[in-house]
């Protein structure tokens, strides 16, 4: 390769250089949540990123004969990109992969032509525009995710996907712009035509602009994960005591949703489970036990653990008797063995304490009430509920009042 070449090759260098630094702040981001399977999409998208900033620096510096000569290794590096940032959009929108056959036909009939229109017929246009059209087919496979697969959670993420869709789009249709617009004859050296400026200044502004947009989604991602780690109970995802608190706020301010029952729960005799059939199979007891909580109430409702074997259920829109329902309900389904550890027959059984809640001042009343009624249930011989139905007048009043 020539050393000496005149100064805006060198200059053609700074869009892919750009690139190959956004794939590395990519990899970074990456490398920071690693251990979540969720962010391996950053692995596939820096490769979308270094791949083709690589092929594009090295051609910058290359005359006709030689972008022949490297025709086809410049293309690989083009059509792994391609995948990459496929794979990368499939796995963020929920898709275990892109349509491995259709990718590898694309890959396959793309080197094909190439190595026709280097070594048979050498055509630099040729290639050129087959292989945009191989890069933009792959890019093109996850949109049938994008388009019906779960729904973007918001903006920023909907933003994204547009912005994706958008990229393919433009990679798909260049072939033909170029075609139409481009004299192709009076080219002289690609790599030094306003086409290849345009395809950097394309490359690199898309970029920014994709880069930009992921990146506040990766940021959103780890402010988002860190709160779940602040909130959940690790073993079994339910809110934990600090953040069904904070939560309650929300629930017992708006009025729409009242009448409100709280619920406290317990695990009877969990001791006994740990005993006999271990530590493990106490834990599977538990995330079985959330699961049927979790199944029994409605959106809106908040379930949490309180700690040990102890749940706390906030439920809207409820009067006693429907928390008493609830609570019936989850009494049935905890008939059916709770967790492949426990022996042919052994069954679970919760105690409950069930007690209205009037407003958010409230709660810390309420839930000492559920708490003592629990207790009785446990006292009175377990696998019972005890429903507080003594309402102050004063407060019988006020759900009159409610209602009307
Ligand atoms: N497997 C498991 N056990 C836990 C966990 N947290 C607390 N425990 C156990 O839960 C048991 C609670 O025992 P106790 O408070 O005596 O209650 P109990 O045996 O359910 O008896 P009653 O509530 O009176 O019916 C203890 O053995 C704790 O070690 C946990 O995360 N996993």
């Amino acid at each position: 390769m020539p050393v000496n070449l005149p100064a805006d090759q060198y200059f053609a260098l700074i869009a892919p250089a750009c690139v190959i630094l956004l794939g590395g702040v990519l990899l970074a981001c990456w490398w920071v949540q690693r251990n979540q399977t969720r962010a391996r999409f950053l692995l596939w998208m820096a490769a979308g990123y270094v791949l083709p900033a690589l092929a594009l620096g090295a051609q910058s510096l290359m005359t006709n004969a030689q972008l022949g000569r490297w025709s086809l290794a410049t293309a690989v590096l083009y059509l792994a990109g391609a995948w990459g940032l496929a794979q990368g959009m499939a796995l963020r929108c929920g898709q275990a992969h892109i349509n491995r056959w259709v990718g590898g036909l694309a890959v396959v009939g793309t080197l094909a032509v190439l190595y026709y229109f280097s070594y048979v017929d050498d055509d630099l246009w040729a290639r050129v525009q087959w292989l945009n059209v191989g890069v933009g087919v792959l890019q093109f496979l996850p949109t049938h995710s994008l388009l019906r697969g779960p729904r973007a959670r918001d903006r920023l993420e909907t933003a994204l996907r547009w912005t994706y869709f958008f990229f393919a789009s433009y990679t798909l249709l260049r072939p033909l712009g170029v075609w139409l617009v481009v004299p192709v004859e009076h080219v002289g050296e690609l790599t030094r035509s306003g086409y290849w400026l345009l395809t950097l200044a394309g490359t690199l502004l898309f970029t920014l602009w994709f880069s930009l947009v992921l990146l506040a989604c990766v940021v959103r991602d780890v402010f988002t994960t860190l709160r779940e780690e602040r909130n959940r109970d690790p073993l079994t995802r339910l809110l934990n005591r600090r953040a069904f608190m904070e939560a309650a706020e929300g629930v017992l301010n708006d009025r729409r949703v009242a009448p409100w029952a709280v619920v406290a729960g317990d695990i009877d005799h969990f001791k006994r489970v740990n005993d006999s059939w271990g530590h493990a199979c106490g834990d599977q007891v538990l995330q079985s036990v959330s699961q049927v909580m979790l199944q029994q109430v409605r959106a809106g409702d908040l379930v949490s653990r309180f700690g040990g074997e102890e749940f706390v259920l906030l439920l809207q829109r409820a009067s006693l008797d429907d928390a008493e329902g609830v609570v019936e309900r989850i009494r049935q389904q905890m008939a059916s063995p709770q967790g492949p550890c426990l022996p042919n027959g052994q069954q679970v059984t919760l105690s409950f304490g069930i007690a209205p809640v009037h407003s958010l001042l409230h709660l810390t009343k309420a839930l000492s009430r559920a708490d003592a009624l629990l207790y009785e249930a446990k006292q009175a011989g377990r696998n019972r509920v005890h429903v507080d139905r003594l309402l102050p007048p004063s407060v019988l009043n006020d759900f009159q009042a409610l209602k009307r």
